[in-house]
Order: structure tokens, then sequence, then C-alpha cells
């Protein structure tokens, strides 16, 4: 097990610990993705959620048309403009799930012990005794024995509005299953949870498509969060699709990593995709519980050193219906950070709970906490056994771009700068320097270039720059297109100058601070460092 990054330094005196957090333009290294629904999506709340440190928006297609989603889609974006924060937008899709469609939204009472039957027969009502599912394959695809979730959409598993089924008997394409606790199913959707079983969906569905080339292709989504993804050609054919449309072949696809059949092919899809979501809802029943941890820094570590960044999900489910966590969750949430995520996923606090604005911000007091801007800091993440760790692994001739990346983060450690400033036009160089993790915010200056299909002109970077809002530690800022992309040290020193006054407007950078900047002069990378005047 690779857990050396979570060696303390130093111990920590007790009485820093009641020492106040500094306040910080940068809300937390670690970033929040929040998912978007009837809870958070007037303009207001999605504002303040956006204060409190949401920088990605996940729109959950298993729920809502649309025109819902685009609605909520439109108050982001008047929140964004109001807010000046920046947010980018995730697409998750549908895939593999199985779904009870319950249109009537009658109450469902389900007693222990008792039986209930599922049946694709979707003509049919949705009843205590006989529940109506998406998929027409399940009494091929599980024996007697065999587990069963369901829940209302985003169940926690621990409350009494999700049930645990065990399949009694098949009867045709029925599947007869003893209730295991008494539990009310209420709303017009309920998601199922089979262990360790494959279900014969395709992991993008014809719904998804549909959404993509309507919603995703209009939106220009940032990211596809890919549900269910099982298989590296999963990620290979939902990339050929969003290629289809223009923009998208820009879009970042994240693999979700919900059960064993994903785990186990974790390294190639790893390889194909171009970030990780570990889906806890979802795997967290799909493995033993025991399991879930070793899972969870097995896979955070291989994403860390692969430099691709990874999201970790289901981390505060009583503040769906609290405002405090308990202190499993508050913890929880520390150590998701200290194995090396990316970003935090809030789903059903954020979507239908009553505290939206206040886990975010909950949230991100503990990754602050965790973080590197805080008092704490290089006592709780030894960077230093990261670091060497990391070049060790990348081994020897390491390429000319992450040779520069790492020194890059070494000499801000050494000389104690106060931020990294990195150019980039791909985003590669941010990212690269990203992965080793270094204690100071990266200022990701994204330079746009001119690019043209033939029909029109147009400048890259905005994907690029809001991309760059999932990867632990790096804040983008779009550079003017109109100072030309080559290298000249002209417009090296101008937008440099740009970069310089946004760190210090942001109070992010003061004077006498030492900064460290990665950029090209010519045809060469450099790293220099600047100590700022008055
Ligand atoms: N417009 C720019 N001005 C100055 N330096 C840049 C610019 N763009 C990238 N760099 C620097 O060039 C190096 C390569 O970084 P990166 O791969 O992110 O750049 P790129 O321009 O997107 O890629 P490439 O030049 O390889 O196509 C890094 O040192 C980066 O800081
Ligand atoms: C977010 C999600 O799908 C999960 O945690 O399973
Ligand atoms: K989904
Ligand atoms: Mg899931």
């Amino acid at each position: 097990m690779h857990s050396t990054n979570l060696l303390l330094e130093e111990p920590i005196r007790m009485a820093s610990i009641l020492e106040p957090s500094k306040p910080s333009f940068f809300p937390a290294m670690t970033k929040i993705v929040g998912t978007l629904g009837p809870k958070s999506r007037s303009v207001e709340v999605i504002s303040s959620c956006l204060k409190s440190g949401m920088s990605v928006a996940r729109f959950d297609f298993s729920w809502g048309d649309l025109e819902f989603h685009q609605e909520t889609l439109e108050n982001l974006k008047t929140a964004i403009k109001s807010t000046k924060k920046l947010c980018a937008v995730m697409l998750d899709t549908v895939g593999a799930e199985l779904q009870v469609v319950n249109k009537n939204e009658t109450t469902i009472s389900l007693e222990e012990n008792a039986s209930v039957v599922l049946t694709p027969d979707q003509g049919q009502e949705a009843t205590s005794q006989l529940l109506p599912i998406n998929f027409n394959g399940l009494a091929k695809a599980v024996k007697p024995g065999d587990t069963i979730f369901m829940g209302q959409y985003l169940f926690t598993g621990s409350e009494t509005t999700s049930v645990w089924l065990e399949v009694s008997e098949l009867k045709g394409d029925d599947v007869v299953c003893v209730i295991k606790n008494s539990a009310t199913l209420a709303g017009s959707l309920f998601t199922l949870h089979v262990s360790q079983v494959h279900i014969d969906l395709p992991t993008l569905s014809d719904s998804d498509k549909e959404v993509i080339s309507k919603w995703g292709a209009v939106n220009k989504i940032d990211f596809l969060s890919l549900s269910y993804t099982r298989h590296a050609e999963d990620v290979k054919e939902a990339r050929e699709f969003l290629s289809k449309f223009g923009d998208l072949q820009q879009t970042q696809i994240f693999a979700k990593i919900e059960n064993i059949e994903g785990l186990t092919h974790f390294d190639e899809i790893l390889s194909a995709a171009d970030g990780i979501i570990l889906s806890r809802g979802n795997l967290g029943i799909d493995l033993p519980p025991e399991k879930v941890f070793l899972f969870q820094k097995a896979a955070l570590f291989k994403c860390n050193m692969a430099g691709k960044p990874a999201v970790v999900t289901r981390v505060v489910d009583s503040m769906t219906d609290n405002l405090r966590p308990t202190r499993a969750e508050a913890t929880d949430v520390a150590n998701a950070v200290l194995d090396g995520s990316d970003a935090i996923l809030l789903g059903a606090e954020t979507l239908r709970g009553l505290y939206p604005v206040e886990t975010i911000s909950t949230v991100g007091k503990i990754c602050a906490e965790v973080g590197f801007l805080s008092v704490l800091a290089e006592k709780v993440f030894n960077q230093d056994i990261y670091f060497k760790r990391t070049v060790k692994l990348v081994g020897e001739p390491m390429s000319h771009l992450e040779s520069i990346a790492s020194s890059a983060v070494r000499a801000a450690i050494k000389v104690k700068a106060s931020i990294i400033i990195c150019f980039t036009s791909s985003g590669r160089a941010a990212r690269l320097i990203a992965k080793y993790r270094p204690t100071m915010p990266v200022l990701s200056v994204v330079i746009p270039r001119l690019k043209t299909n033939q029909l029109r002109w147009s400048f890259t970077g905005a994907f690029e720059a809001r991309q760059s809002l999932i990867v632990r530690g790096l804040f983008p800022m779009l550079a003017d297109p109109r100072h030309p992309a080559e290298a000249t040290s002209a417009t090296n020193e101008s937008v440099l100058k740009v970069a310089l006054d946004h760190g210090k407007a942001s109070g992010i950078i003061k004077s006498h601070d030492r900064v460290v900047v990665c950029q090209k002069v010519g045809d060469s990378s450099v790293v220099k460092i600047i100590e700022l005047e008055d």
C-alpha cells in the first residue's frame, strides 16, 4: 500500500489546531463539484454555491428533462456573471443504471420478510408487491441469493428510504425477492444496484446519446461523466461519439468507477480517460465495506501518478437533511484529500438536500484545513516524500516538459514562493505541475491559439481554462487572445504582468513575494524565479 504521503512531517502542536485558518481568495486547493437540481437551481442559491467554492456544476441526466436542466444552466450562467466566479459544466450520463419507474409517484411501503417482484413489464403500475424496471434481462443475470439494493434516487444506504433485497426465485422474466428491511419509497424514480452482477446494458445508452447531441453539444460541455464505465472500450466509444459534435472533441471524459467490473479494468480505463470519478455511491455497495478504503487509496495513487484528476463522491450524505456532517464524514473528507483526490463531488446533498450552500462551505473548509494554504499545511501533507516518490516512479530519462514541471515545483518550495504561474495553451504543462502537488496555488495562464475548421476561425483556450477547475491547486486565467500565441519576450512580459496583477488583486501575491514562472522563451521552456518589489 502506497500510503507514505500520509506520514506527518513533524508532530502537530495541539494548540496549533485551534489557530484560525487564514482566509484566502482561493477557497481551497481541492475542488468541489456540486450536482444541481431542485434544491439548487435558482440564481440565488447557485450564486451562493459558487461563492462557497463550487467550481464544477454537475447535471445528472438520470433525473430531469432537457428543459429542466437547460433552465438550471441558464441560471448558472447568470450566477457566474454576477459573482465573477468561474464554473465548469459536467454532464452525467444514465448508462447501465437500473431504475424502477413510478409514474404515478405512489408511495411504496415495503415490509421486512415480505416478497416483492421485479418485472420488466413497464406497462404495470408500481405497488408494494410489484415493481416495473427498465431492463428485461434481470432474471437471466441474477440467481437466488444475490443481493439487490434499491432506493430513492441517490439513496444513502442508511436511510429508511432504501431497501436491501435478496433474490429468492426466478419466474420467467420476473425476479422474486425477499425484503430484508422495512422501507418507504417516495418519488418518481428509484434506482437499483445489483451487487457484483454484469448488467447487459450499454454504457452510453440511446437516451444518453440524445442528451449529448441535444444538450451537450449546444452547451459545449467541459466534462462528460461516464456512468458505469466498465472497460476502456466504453471510454473510446464515448470519445468517438463526442467527436461527431465539433466542439465536443475538446470535452474531457471522466470515467465513473461504480462496480467491480470497472475496478478490475481500472488501469486500462485510467489510460483511456481524462480523469476518474470514484463513484463510492455504487461501488460502496458493490464492494464489501472493509474493502472500500483499499480501493480508494490504490485508485487515487494511480490517478496521481498518471497526472490525471480524480474525484471522490458521497462524502457527507447525512448533510442531505442536517446542518452538520457526522464525525466519520468530516474525517472522511479530510482523508479523501490526504489520499490524493483532486475534487469532492456532492450529489444528494446539493441536488435535493436542505442545505446545499452550507454543505459546500463545510466541505470546502475541511479541504482547506487539510490543504496547503492552512496553518497546518506542511505538517499534514508530506510533500517531500510525495515529490521524491513521484520522481522515482516516473524514472529517467524524463520528458523535457515533465522535468521542467517538476523543477518548477521544487524551486517554488525551496524559495517559498507564494504562487507558481504557468503559461500553457493545451493545459498540459499546468496539469504536469499539479501532478507534483505544489504546496502553493498554480495560476494556469491559458494562452489562446487561433484555429480553423476551414469554415471559420476561432480561439482555443476556453475549454482548457475551465477544465483546470477540477484539478487540485490549479486556478485558471484566460489571456487576452489579442496577444500573439508565439512566445516572444515582449508578449511573455505583458501577459506575466496581467497575471501578477490578477494575483495581487486577489490577495494571493504581496510585495516582496517570490513567484515561480514556467514559460517558453523562443523554443525553450524555462523556469524562472522572480522577486516582487513594492
Ligand atoms: N504562449 C505561451 N507563451 C509562453 N510560454 C508558453 C506558452 N504556451 C506554453 N508555454 C510553455 O511551453 C511549455 C509547454 O507547455 P504546454 O505543453 O502546456 O504548451 P502548449 O503550447 O500547449 O504545447 P505545445 O507547445 O507542446 O504544443 C511550458 O513550459 C509552458 O509553460
Ligand atoms: C455519483 C455516483 O454516481 C456514485 O457515487 O455512485
Ligand atoms: K447518472
Ligand atoms: Mg453511481
